[in-house]
């Protein structure tokens, strides 16, 4: 019988030669099971909801089945990834007989060079499904059902390194309805769509998201968009502080800020760029304390730390909107309590 994750493709409309490990040998994480790995049109293999999901859901949490650590160069700098072959060998040649074949059955995108080469797979197949893991990010980790979930440059999933377990957490970030296509990341994505098809060439794709599929009109009203959000997180940085302006010009200026913060949301909410909602709510809470509106900045703050909370307990940003909430709880306190006191 097939593990409850696992749909048998008996039948299917185009024909996708079926890796052994979809049907042996395949455990499934989590109960119960939220997702399967089946083919998706145009896109090799894709993981599905199996369920409805809502934001913060865990989709899947792995450990990797290779973890590599490319030698430095020279203070932070890695030896480029073709280098480190051997390593990659001789973490292979440690697998179980089940890991191996869940690793060499993965898609590699090769080069032309590597096309002509029957016999080496394994760094291709890292290259296009390996993930920065690790307390620095500065290692390469495998994970064989992860590295099944397709990119989208709207994606409803975000993926988070949780140092403490040593595992890769894969999220819900938005409302998923049972059947969609669970969808990931591989790029930055506030950039325009042709810096963004240009990325993605790399894993031998053109990107036919929802986003990359536009008409003209509505193509360039998205890049305009995502220029927006990215000069805005970039201009904002100079003025996050808790400081309240004093001067007339400053206070004008912060109440601005507030306005322009509440915008920055619009624009992500508008592209569907639900993984960059936290810092946005972020910059919300602080510009609204700014002007000193200590019941916006608390509802700002408490929703940023929500979303980071879901996402990872221990991480230094989760840390810090902990502490903002409490201290414009405290302030939005301190102001109520001396206005009963004026009243009476
Ligand atoms: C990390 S793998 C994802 C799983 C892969 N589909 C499979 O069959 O194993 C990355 C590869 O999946 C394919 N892919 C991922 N996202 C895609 C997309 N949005 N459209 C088309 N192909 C995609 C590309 O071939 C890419 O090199």
């Amino acid at each position: 019988s097939w593990p409850t994750c696992i749909v048998p493709i008996t039948s299917t409309p185009y024909s996708y030669e079926v890796p052994s490990w979809l049907s042996l040998n395949y455990s499934c994480t989590g109960s119960p099971q939220v997702w399967e790995a089946r083919p998706s049109r145009g896109k090799g293999i894709g993981v599905f909801a199996t369920r409805p999901l809502d934001p913060g859901d865990i989709i899947l949490a792995e450990l990797p089945v290779i973890i590599i650590e490319p030698p430095l160069i020279r203070d932070g700098v890695a030896y480029p990834l073709t280098s480190v072959e051997p390593l990659l060998q001789a973490a292979f040649d440690t697998l179980s007989e089940e890991h191996k074949s869940a690793v060499l059955s993965l898609h590699a995108h090769l080069t032309p060079e590597e096309a002509s080469d029957t016999e080496t797979r394994l760094l291709p197949i890292f290259r296009s499904n390996a993930y920065l893991v690790g307390s620095l990010m500065s290692e390469f980790g495998l994970f064989p059902k992860g590295a099944r979930i397709n990119h989208s440059c709207r994606p409803n999933s975000n993926q988070v390194w949780i140092d403490k377990t040593g595992k890769r957490v894969v999220r819900a970030i938005r409302r998923i309805e049972e059947g969609e296509e669970i969808s990931a990341t591989y790029l930055p994505l506030l950039q325009s769509r042709k810096e963004r098809q240009r990325a993605l060439s790399q894993y031998g794709f053109k990107c036919t998201c929802s986003a990359c599929v536009l008409g003209k009109a509505e193509q360039e009203a998205s890049d305009k968009r995502r220029n927006d959000i990215r000069l805005a997180f970039h201009d904002f940085e100079p003025h996050l502080s808790l400081s309240v302006p004093q001067s007339v010009a400053d206070k004008r200026k912060a109440q601005m800020n507030v306005e322009a913060s509440m915008q920055l949301v619009k624009l992500l909410e508008e592209e569907e760029l639900s993984d960059y909602l936290a810092p946005a709510y972020r910059i919300v809470a602080l510009s609204f304390a700014r002007i000193e509106r200590w019941d916006q900045a608390t509802i700002w703050a408490h929703k940023s730390y929500n979303l980071r909370l879901a996402e990872n307990e221990d991480a230094e940003g989760t840390l810090e909107m902990a502490a903002l909430t409490s201290q414009f709880i405290s302030s939005w306190n301190e102001e109520l309590y001396n206005k009963s006191k004026q009243q009476g």
